[in-house]
């Protein structure tokens, strides 16, 4: 369910190893690897994370790392492999995309604790961190523009069929946390419209027949977790706990199913993450039927968020994403992928655009203002867990920087309600948080805090002092020794430095003695040598400096850690504002950027409204428009949609569209479901002009794609998916069907197809737009009050056929298959033979003409012929051609060559 392809490794179930003569290295390992088996263990050695047994094996082929051997285990070697700690990230990445999980195991002591416990005591080691798909926070483990989802599905047992499900999803690496009840029917189209990269069950769920497809469908993404997790008796409790409240009462009133979805999410959490924390928002509560029902195969098939190959580009969003941040673009990929129902939430979105588009200049300098935006949430997640660096810490200070700019660019306008929200969030920000980061933090900043360096001067007294001692001993000494020469009036005063004293002060012998001349004096200057010539000494401020410069490298690390963790503290303590200001720039984000889109691409603000309207006029397809334009093709040709009920109806209408092939039908189908997904998420849409009535439910069935691996062939999985539509569709529903019942014979397919067309209008009675080269069935127009023939134009010139593109209403006479075929490269061969069939078939309607056309045409007579008429003149061409010598000829003589030539190959034409 991501754009990583996931490639099937053979992972080999994984043995419970034998410790019994294990080195007690290796005994360790076996202990810790068994109490992970379902994950590539990587055991911390030194610099490098190691992996043995079958861990190694695997690994190695993954990534492409050396396998080596170290040591025996029962006389047998021990694979090995090893990445290096700074490399990781990389090697985790690349499991985690194939699929894996890993446990990261490091030390848990100091090297001179274990040494306490006997010289040959291996050190104490555990696993910190279960890396797994839904549960990662490191950039680099990241995309940018993509949420992140670990869900919980969670299910009641009914009494009937009828079961009830939750589910909960998380993303740590913001702290979003939603919640919504599903049932059998909405299971797999929210889990869909979610898009998780894991998604947890308990195990007898997991094997359960009845989720059998969901599951298979899930792939990997879906992972058994042990029943107790789900258990929603102790579900209140755990979640209560995780959040520190004595009871959960006051998050909202989650049902039972619910509550055990939001407590397994947790556990999860907490078993992955193991003693960190991430700074998870109160679960928050989707209602059913707040968002368009969309179907996984209608997800898929309309290429929302990735093409069927799973690639972003060529897809909607990529179509439609203007953002300029990351969770801009991870906030418009939610609303694309949940357009709403409600009309009112609809109107506040395009009043958004509507205001921006009257404000080009707040427009521009806001999309200029979050350009500049860092991506708050992941920061702050990555600081809670204890994996944040100092840029992240850099980035909660440029983020409140960008809100505060942003804040006052809204300040003093009359703003529609979506903008003032953003304004109103924004205004309530932790200023004095701000202020601190600003003082606390240097501009250019390391990766990592371990080395210090991020701390700004003049910040903190005795840091400065520290890393001047530390970075600039020499000057300080220096002034010391002028201090001290002015002091005492001995010019020849030196401070130096050995080995065996440290620092110390030199004089002559004379001046020596002279420095000791008094009690006081004695006090102050305290001798520690005398040599031939001279006398050292110490003061106590020397032996003070000296230890200072000593510790003074030490002493900046820890007091800059400190300073870092307690900045930490207080961006985890700001988590809920800072997540919220988060929120508030994508919205901004997302609006200014589908302003950005609407002025871009000339899209219309669509009336959405609670009638039964599908009006569509000039529309496009936004995706196809876009690649033309790339090309510099021939433009869009924009095409109208009336679905709306005819005059004296209620129900919408139904298009039945004939039309050539490669004639645009495909096209047209999905542009206008992309339009009322646009026109639902609130965005603007491609259209002259547009009304849509609310579409609760959106399906598609369009283009063929087997489903092998279950079992299925083609016409199989058209069907499951026709019979969905068909079981499903409310009269609110907008259904696509394209080509229903090609894969089969004629006279079966166009039964299928026609008894569809049929219940649709009957039965459903819903909005629908019906694509098929059966020209029979534009008949049913004359029986069906709410159906309507339209077709795409084409023209005919000189035996060509010319694609307008353009819809009309009426029927289609024919399909142009051949004259497709032929554009397409078929053999001329088939080309003419197919012709002649088709004539024939054309010819006459009764059964019997087919029979009668195997005897008459032999397809292999004409292609002989056509052979033997073709390759003769062919070789007269390459005779005449072999006769001609260019460098012996005159112009005059070259252009009867040219004349000869043309002559024989008109001939091979008639
Ligand atoms: N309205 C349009 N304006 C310009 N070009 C279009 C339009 N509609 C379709 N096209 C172009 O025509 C090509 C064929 O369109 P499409 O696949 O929709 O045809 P089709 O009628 O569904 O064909 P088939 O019946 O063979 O599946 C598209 O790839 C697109 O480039």
């Amino acid at each position: 369910m991501n754009d990583q392809t996931i490639i099937d490794i053979p992972t080999k179930p994984s043995t419970v190893l034998d410790k019994t003569g294990a080195t007690p290295m290796i005994e360790q390992f076996i202990e810790i690897k068994n109490a992970n088996p379902d994950s590539l263990l990587f055991y911390r050695m030194g610099d490098f994370y190691e992996l043995f047994f079958d861990d190694a094996e695997i690994a190695s082929r993954a990534l492409g790392i050396t396998l080596t051997k170290r040591g025996k285990h029962q006389g047998e070697d021990i694979p090995m492999c090893g990445v290096p700690m700074h490399a990781a990230d990389d090697y985790l990445q690349k499991l985690i995309a194939l699929g894996h999980r890993v446990a990261v195991c490091e030390q848990v002591e100091d090297p001179a604790e274990a040494k306490k416990r006997g010289a040959k005591s291996v050190v104490r080691r555990d696993v910190v961190r279960l890396v797994t798909p839904g549960t990662l926070t490191e950039d680099k483990l990241l995309e940018p523009s993509q949420s992140n989802f670990l869900m919980a599905l969670a299910r009641l047992k009914g009494s009937s069929d009828d079961d009830l499900f939750a589910l909960a999803w998380i993303d740590i690496s913001t702290g979003v946390f939603r919640v919504c009840e599903s049932n059998g029917d909405q299971l797999s189209s929210d889990i869909f419209r979610v898009d998780p990269r894991e998604l947890i069950v308990a195990d007898t769920v997991f094997h359960d027949p009845k989720l059998r497809g969901l599951m298979d469908m899930l792939g990997r993404v879906a992972v058994p977790q042990p029943a107790i997790l789900f258990d929603s008796s102790a579900a209140a409790g755990r979640i209560a706990r995780f959040y520190d409240v004595s009871t959960v009462d006051s998050f909202g009133a989650f049902s039972r199913v619910e509550l055990a979805a939001i407590s397994a999410a947790i556990a999860y959490v907490e078993k992955t993450q193991i003693g960190e924390r991430p700074p998870l928002a109160r679960p928050e509560r989707e209602h059913i039927g707040s968002t368009m029902f969309i179907d996984p195969a209608t997800r898929a098939n309309l290429e929302l968020l990735r093409t069927l190959s799973g690639k972003r580009e060529g897809s909607l969003f990529k179509a439609i994403d203007c953002t300029v941040t990351g969770p801009g673009a991870r906030l418009l990929a939610e609303r694309l992928m949940a357009p709403l129902t409600k009309t009112e939430e609809i109107t506040q979105r395009l009043d958004t655009i509507d205001f921006l588009l009257h404000e080009p200049d707040l427009c521009e300098a806001l999309r200029a203002l979050l350009k500049s935006a860092p991506d708050i949430a992941r920061a702050l997640s990555r600081l809670a867990l204890n994996r944040g660096g100092p840029r992240d810490l850099a980035a909660l200070r440029e983020g409140l920087m960008v809100s505060t700019s942003v804040q006052s660019r809204l300040d003093g306008r009359n703003l529609p309600a979506e903008l003032d929200r953003v304004r109103e969030t924004l205004s309530r920000l932790p200023a004095d948080f701000l202020s601190h980061l600003q003082s606390a933090l240097d501009e250019d900043l390391p990766l990592l805090k371990r080395d210090g360096g991020f701390c700004a001067k003049g910040y903190l007294t005795e840091l400065d002092e520290m890393r001047a001692l530390r970075d600039e001993s020499r000057r300080v000494i220096a002034e010391m020794e002028r201090a001290l020469v002015e002091e005492t009036s001995i010019r020849a005063l030196k401070i130096r430095h050995n080995n065996m004293l440290g620092y110390y002060i030199e004089v002559n012998a004379t001046h020596g003695e002279a420095l000791i001349g008094s009690p006081e004096m004695k006090a102050r200057f305290i001798h520690r040598q005398t040599m031939v010539n001279a006398m050292r000494f110490t003061t106590p401020e020397l032996a003070d400096l000296e230890s200072k410069i000593a510790n003074a490298a030490g002493r900046a690390l820890t007091l800059e850690l400190e300073i870092f963790e307690k900045l930490q503290m207080e961006a985890v303590s700001h988590a809920d504002a800072l997540r919220s200001a988060a929120n508030a720039l994508a919205v901004a984000d997302v609006s200014v950027a589908l302003a950005h889109l609407a002025v871009s691409q000339n899209y219309c603000r669509p009336t959405v409204d609670d009638s039964m309207a599908f009006a569509i006029e000039g529309g496009r397809h936004p995706v196809v428009e876009q690649a033309l334009q790339r090309q510099a093709e021939t433009p869009f040709v924009a095409n109208d949609c009336d679905l709306s009920p005819p005059a004296g109806t209620t129900n919408g209408a139904i298009w039945l569209l004939t039309g050539p092939n490669m004639g645009g039908k495909s096209t047209f189908l999905r542009q206008n479901a992309l339009i009322a997904i646009l026109a639902q998420m609130g965005s603007y849409v491609p259209a002259r002009s547009a009304q849509i009535g609310i579409v609760d439910r959106l399906f598609s069935r369009v283009g063929a794609s087997d489903d092998l691996a279950r079992g299925r062939s083609t016409f199989m999985v058209e069907m499951v998916e026709t019979a969905a539509i068909l079981n499903q569709a409310s009269e609110r529903a907008l259904v696509i069907l394209d080509e229903i019942g090609r894969g089969t014979s004629t006279f079966d397919g166009l039964s299928i197809a026609w008894a569809t067309v049929e219940f649709l209008h009957e039965q459903n009675r819903c909005r629908s737009l019906f694509a098929t080269h059966f020209h029979e069935m534009t008949a049913l127009s004359q029986k069906l009050a709410r159906l309507d023939n339209v077709t795409m134009r084409v023209k005919e010139w000189n035996g060509e056929v010319i694609f307008l593109h353009e819809i009309a209403k009426g029927a289609a006479d024919r399909s142009y298959g051949v004259q497709v075929a032929r554009l397409a490269g078929l053999p001329d061969a088939v080309v003419e033979r197919a012709r002649a069939v088709l004539h024939q078939l054309e010819e006459g309607e009764d059964s019997g003409k087919a029979d009668k056309l195997v005897d008459d045409l032999p397809l292999f007579s004409v292609a002989e012929t056509k052979r033997q008429q073709t390759v003769p003149q062919a070789d007269e061409l390459r005779v005449v051609l072999s006769s001609v010598n260019p460098d012996d000829l005159s112009p005059r003589e070259a252009l009867d060559a040219l004349y000869r030539l043309k002559a024989v190959a008109d001939k091979k034409k008639n």
